[in-house]
């Protein structure tokens, strides 16, 4: 059974369609990666898998647990990395990861973890007073302190310097190597190569294309794309493309066929077959 399944979710807010059929499913184990546009329908997507946005139609389940009818069960399975200004600004780092650890029968050490994350001597530190990139590192430990079965993370590494970012993807694989199946919303594509087992492409609340990072640059230039960057522009423009009301000249550098055909792949390849997570 996959840990995540996400069948045909809808929302909209007024006029705008911010998701409009998203299906995927992820599997135990696996970093999933979700990448688009700014707009793309990503955060209401995963703010829908979390439970923190209930979708106009369509089906979730975190291990077997519907994310709003059961959402205090999955409080306990669950490890999400909030947004800054979600934290109070009069508590302490150390205090902060403390607390969520008493929330779990059976979390991690929170100074390991501090210590893990380059938080040690920042402890004793209120929040208000961290740097951008200390309040980063401060939201992944209380996504982790619980030792969750599954985490979101969202904007992992946005304002963290090189090495803590290289720091934070080594952290993310233990995790992972502990069994842990992540969701990771990332505009970074280094990151998303390094990390993901798969990656959905995100593009005007559907997904464009879902493949492996490898599989997605095999069909970009018609099996001749050399980046992920390059794959993710070539799918995006195709899907605009698509979506044109006239007729737009595809870039010269794009393989036709694979632009004709990328929304067949995401059809096909939503959901696909296990053989193709990267192991
Ligand atoms: N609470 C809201 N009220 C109204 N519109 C919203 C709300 N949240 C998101 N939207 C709209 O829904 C669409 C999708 O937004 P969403 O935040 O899911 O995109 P995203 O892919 O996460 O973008 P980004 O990369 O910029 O974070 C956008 O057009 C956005 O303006």
């Amino acid at each position: 059974m996959a840990v995540i399944e996400v069948r045909d979710i809808h929302k909209r807010y007024g006029e705008t369609i911010a998701v409009d059929g998203v299906d995927f499913d992820v599997e135990a184990g696996e970093i999933f990666g979700v990448l688009g546009r700014n707009g793309a329908g990503k955060t209401t997507t995963v703010e829908i898998v979390e439970g923190l946005r209930t979708p106009d139609a369509g089906m979730v389940r975190v291990l077997g647990l519907d994310p709003v009818r059961d959402r205090k069960a999955l409080r306990t399975v669950l490890g999400v990395q909030l947004q800054e200004g979600m934290l109070p600004d009069k508590a302490t780092a150390g205090e902060l990861v403390r607390l969520y650890r008493s929330f779990y029968a059976d979390g991690a050490d929170p100074e390991r973890l501090l210590g893990q994350l380059g938080l040690d001597d920042k402890r004793d530190t209120f929040v208000d007073e961290l740097s951008g990139g200390q309040l980063q590192r401060l939201s992944i430990a209380l996504a982790l302190v619980g030792r969750p079965r599954v985490a979101v993370l969202d904007e992992l590494t946005s304002g963290l310097d090189p090495r803590a970012r290289r720091d934070t993807w080594q952290l993310i694989e233990q995790v992972r190597a502990a069994g842990v199946t992540i969701l990771l919303v990332t505009h970074f594509m280094d990151e998303a190569q390094r990390l993901c087992d798969r990656i959905a492409v995100f593009d005007r609340g559907r997904i464009a294309a879902l493949d492996t990072p490898e599989g997605l640059v095999r069909r970009t230039h018609g099996g001749g794309g050399t980046s992920l960057d390059e794959a993710f522009l070539a799918v995006t423009d195709a899907d605009a493309d698509a979506h044109a009301d006239t007729d737009t000249d595809v870039d010269a550098d794009v393989d036709v066929n694979a632009d004709v055909t990328v929304l067949d792949d995401v059809l096909r390849d939503a959901g696909g077959p296990d053989g193709e997570v990267r192991r």
